[in-house]
């Protein structure tokens, strides 16, 4: 008998493809059959690290249909990149669904977009295919886009997106009122991105009204204002690896597990843990900075120096610096994050506050020092900082730098006041029994794959 067929389209961004890849792989567990797609580039990028490893299997697939750029084309232009999609992907999305009905005795049955990928929510209703979203990022955010209108009518922001003046947003009276300048697209290097990125939400709020399902990756107890504001969009929870043994399918870099053992000879609840993400970028004083402020904490930290972190091609560190911290410190190209932080002697995250970042550390009950870079992460920090209490931010000095001492300060305050800590594990006791077994978001999660599962197939005319 032919199962359910599933695509699911993230848009190309490592911290939307990590947790799209784990959906699948819970709807996979229920006998669904799911198939990935994504650009050509980032499937390369996958297939090369997790997938052949992990093994995908018969009912996961991963496929790719192009983004529209020429293969040498610069895709860290986030605005030509965003543009590119929107004018290719639908037509080859259409084209791969005809091919798929027309070869897989598994018709395409129902397909999930990523709310940055709208316009797959649009196809799918053209082909009279059943549809769900998934917002990757915090629903906060997602309650920004979906107000985008009222926001331009009220005269908050013009047709761009972008903030008319500076007077603090409130969407409802439940929700933590927002600055203009935390508005999500608002944040990127150049006005260009941000009015791309402003398209992409205007094609997000016409798609919601398209999906019968709005799944976003929070709980009642980490955003009740923002899930009250709008009661359709459905908490399903962070949607991590840990029910897997934290094994994270989807990397675009390898993993360097060889910290775990690292991290298996350091004190309990000792390690400064440092990462940002996919797309933080340091000039070189603020990266030496940052590895002198290390330093300065005297204590064991696991710091991710991704390839090209640094805008001068290869990371640069101060004279002497690797020879003085010795095993002291330990630098990895890419981690198997998951795993480090739940690892008990893991003390706090340094972070840039992406989501899943942010959610990671929540559920593992580490307090926060925050770093924010763009998009999302300042309103993240937001909430780590002001609302969870679950963190401090840097202040950065008259140049622009967050320096060595303001960095040894912070860690110093952050681990010296038991309170954080102690928040921090409050929350996380909230937030996991919420997808333990019973929980709301587990219930909601529940009850979502078994509407996947009893989807007939659509007629399709091709
Ligand atoms: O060494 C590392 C560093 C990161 N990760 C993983 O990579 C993902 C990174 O995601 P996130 O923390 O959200 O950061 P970005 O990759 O920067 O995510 C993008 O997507 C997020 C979801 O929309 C947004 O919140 C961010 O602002 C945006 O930059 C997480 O699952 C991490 O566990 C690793 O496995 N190893």
């Amino acid at each position: 008998m032919a199962k359910p067929h599933v695509l699911i389209i993230p848009y190309p961004a490592q911290g939307h493809v990590i947790p799209i890849i784990e959906l699948g792989q819970r709807l996979v567990n229920h006998g669904v059959k799911v198939t990935i797609v994504n650009t050509e580039v980032t499937h390369k990028q996958v297939i090369s690290n997790a997938l052949k490893k992990d093994g995908f299997g018969d009912l996961l697939q991963s496929v790719s249909i192009p983004d529209g750029l020429e293969q040498w084309e610069d895709r860290s232009d986030l605005c030509k990149l965003t543009n590119s999609i929107l004018q290719t992907m639908p037509r080859k999305l259409e084209e791969l669904i005809y091919t798929i009905n027309k070869e897989d005795i598994n018709k395409v049955t129902c397909i999930i977009a990523d709310d940055c990928m709208g316009w797959a929510i649009k196809v799918a209703k053209k082909l009279r295919i059943k549809r769900a979203a998934i917002w990757p990022a915090s629903v906060t955010t997602l309650a920004s886009m979906l107000s985008s209108q009222k926001l331009i009518d009220d005269g908050i922001i013009n047709n761009n997106g972008i903030p008319l003046n500076q007077e603090m947003i409130q969407l409802s009276e439940t929700m933590p009122s927002i600055k203009p300048t935390n508005l999500w697209w608002t944040r990127f290097e150049d006005l260009p991105t941000s009015e791309a990125f402003f398209e992409v939400v205007k094609e997000a709020a016409e798609a919601a009204r398209l999906t019968e399902w709005h799944l976003c990756r929070t709980s009642m107890d980490l955003e009740p204002g923002a899930l009250s504001l709008y009661p359709q969009l459905l908490p399903i929870g962070p949607l991590l690896a840990s029910n897997r043994l934290a094994n994270q399918t989807g990397h675009f870099w390898q993993e360097d597990s060889t910290c775990l053992a690292w991290l298996d000879q350091q004190p309990p609840c000792s390690v400064i843990y440092v990462a940002f993400g996919s797309f933080t970028l340091f000039n070189q004083t603020q990266f030496e900075e940052l590895a002198i402020g290390l330093e300065l904490s005297n204590r064991p930290f696991l710091w991710v120096v991704r390839p090209g972190m640094t805008k001068e091609t290869t990371a640069a560190y101060p004279d002497g610096y690797l020879e003085r911290v010795g095993s002291r410190g330990r630098i990895v190209s890419w981690a198997p994050q998951q795993k480090v932080l739940a690892h008990p002697s893991v003390a706090c995250f340094v972070s840039h506050c992406g989501w899943n970042s942010t959610l990671e550390g929540v559920t593992n009950g580490l307090p926060f020092l925050c770093w924010p870079y763009f998009a999302d992460q300042f309103n993240n920090e937001n909430y780590i900082c002001d609302i969870w209490n679950t963190g401090l931010g840097f202040r950065k000095d008259e140049t622009g730098i967050i320096t060595r001492g303001e960095i040894k300060g912070k860690v110093e305050q952050l681990l010296g006041e038991n309170t954080f800590r102690a928040k921090a594990m409050d929350i996380k006791e909230k937030v996991t029994s919420s997808i333990g077994e019973g929980g709301s978001a587990h219930k909601n999660l529940c009850n979502f794959i078994e509407w996947i599962q009893e989807i007939q197939c659509p007629r399709i005319d091709t």
